[in-house]
């Protein structure tokens, strides 16, 4: 079917862009494809049509004359906030998530595009934009029912959820970043959930646990036949969540040559599942999450920009818990009721246990709070979480501090607690010596190894998968040692 028949002639597109070849043929491309178009130079043409005109998509170079300070994108965002916003610049730079989501940007091209890109870009735009508005009251209620499910109150993580909340009806990608145990993938489920994809699947597609080799079959799907073992013809996870969210979890492990295939599925809805001559076409949105600094990887080559720029229109960055205030109480009485037995009586903490969680610096984020919490209601005996029922890192004050100092020191050690010399040395338990050793032999690893996971994986012989499993329970990053190879060079 020609995209003409698809979509009523009367869908106006105001286009702007300071270069005339480009104005010109994007506008003749579109009115082929079945678009109404106006074209316009400069940021003041467009408004004036705006404030007249009646369209259902906004195609806006970034970076012309009178667009300074984005004024267009802000007076567009002013006017006609449910008309959706595509960027097409040759000068990217990522907008903030705040700025992004303001805008309301549906979709950021990046010059030289294909007009094929494009056109799937204001074919999707449009497509949501049209499902949006008639949504059902269903979804509207959905989407400003307060979460039972993410727990918090301080100012950062409010501005998170207002800006889920604001993103709900765009179909944006989405890159949350953050330490490990963070919360990126409660995040993402909320995404989903308040979103008016929250009918289809949410689809988590872990980055570090993909085998090169099978990556394509388990993503596009392959047919009978198409190699050793394709007994039948199998959908691939994208397939699965058509209509819904892929969430890529630890997206800055995906080595390259898995990125350019993924840039192509991300950049057109469409792939060919292996051993097939068939494109497949699906509408899914994708929310990627890492530890990574990913503009420092894009930066050393080891992932692409382009794909960087498609996943990360809106960028989510999550605070660590050490910044969070309050929450750490507020967490921990949620972890205590939620984890605690169901027969048993409600448990309260003591003001020492509350103060020794408030001060411990938490380098595992709301996971380790969640242990620790697992831990304390095990060993408690009264209804009252005390001190002793917390791990030995936790207890001392002194020591507390002692961890803080020395994680500015490098990653080795910010988690190995130092022993304050007026204190007489506690013998650890058991669990609590064997993580230590443990610990310190994935430091030692990743040093000798550079940081390089395949290497360390090969060296301690162990999957790439069993050992990313093993730094995030240390909450090591394999990239900080990388990092710190490379500052040690400049
Ligand atoms: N705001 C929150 N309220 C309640 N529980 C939370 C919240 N955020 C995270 N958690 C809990 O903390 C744990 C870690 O969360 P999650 O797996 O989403 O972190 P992550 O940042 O994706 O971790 P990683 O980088 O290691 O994959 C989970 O048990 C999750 O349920």
């Amino acid at each position: 079917m020609a995209a003409s028949d698809e979509y009523k002639k009367t869908e106006r597109i105001l286009i702007a862009d300071d270069e005339p070849l480009f104005l010109r043929t994007t506008g003749e491309l579109l009115r082929k494809s079945g678009f109404e178009c106006v074209c316009v130079p400069d940021a003041k043409s467009a408004m004036a049509e705006l404030e007249t005109g009646d369209f259902d998509l906004v195609l806006s170079d970034l970076n012309m004359p009178g667009n300074l300070k984005l004024e267009l994108l802000r007076k567009h965002s002013d006017l006609q906030p449910e008309i959706p916003l595509i960027v097409i610049t040759g000068v990217p730079t990522l907008p903030s998530a705040i700025e992004s989501v303001r805008l309301g940007i549906a979709d950021y091209l990046v010059k030289p595009v294909k007009f094929e890109d494009l056109l799937n870009s204001v074919k999707k735009a449009l497509a949501n934009s049209r499902r949006t508005q008639t949504r059902s009251s269903r979804g509207r209620a959905k989407t400003a029912e307060k979460s039972n499910r993410i727990i918090g109150e301080c100012s950062q993580l409010r501005e998170l959820l207002e800006i889920i909340n604001r993103i709900a009806t765009t179909d944006a990608n989405v890159l949350i970043t953050g330490e490990s145990g963070t919360g990126k993938e409660v995040i993402a489920r909320e995404i989903h959930d308040r979103s008016h994809r929250s009918g289809g699947k949410f689809q988590v597609i872990d980055c570090t646990s993909v085998l090169e080799a099978l990556f394509e079959s388990m993503l596009f799907g392959h047919k009978k036949g198409a190699f050793t073992g394709a007994v039948s013809d199998a959908e691939g996870l994208l397939k699965q969540c058509d209509g819904g969210t892929a969430f890529f979890d630890e997206l800055g492990e995906l080595p390259a040559p898995l990125q350019a295939k993924l840039l192509r599925a991300v950049q057109e809805q469409t792939f060919t599942p292996v051993g097939s001559h068939t494109p497949v076409t699906v509408n899914t949105r994708f929310v990627c999450a890492t530890n990574r600094d990913l503009e420092l990887e894009v930066a050393s080559g080891r992932f692409r920009r382009d794909l960087y720029y498609r996943l990360g229109v809106i960028h989510l960055e999550l605070p660590p818990l050490r910044d969070r205030g309050d929450d750490v109480l507020l967490l921990a009485n949620h972890f205590l009721e939620e984890l605690r037995p169901e027969d048993s009586s409600p448990l309260r903490m003591t003001e020492e246990s509350q103060n020794a969680l408030m001060t411990y610096s938490w380098p595992g984020n709301i996971r380790e709070l969640r242990n620790v919490m697992d831990r304390a209601i095990a060993l408690c005996t009264t209804e009252e979480v005390t001190l002793a029922d917390l791990p030995e890192r936790l207890r001392s004050q002194e020591q507390t501090e002692s961890v803080v100092l020395n994680a500015e020191q490098g990653p080795e050690a910010s988690i190995v607690p130092v022993e304050s010399e007026s204190e007489s040395a506690e013998v650890p338990t058991r669990e609590e010596a064997i993580e230590q050793a443990e610990y310190q032999y994935l430091v030692g690893l990743l040093k000798a190894c550079s940081g390089n996971v395949s290497e360390a994986a090969r060296q301690a012989n162990l999957s790439r998968q069993g050992l990313h499993k093993l730094l995030n329970k240390h909450n090591l990053r394999a990239a900080e040692f990388r990092n710190r190879v490379e500052k040690k060079q400049d």
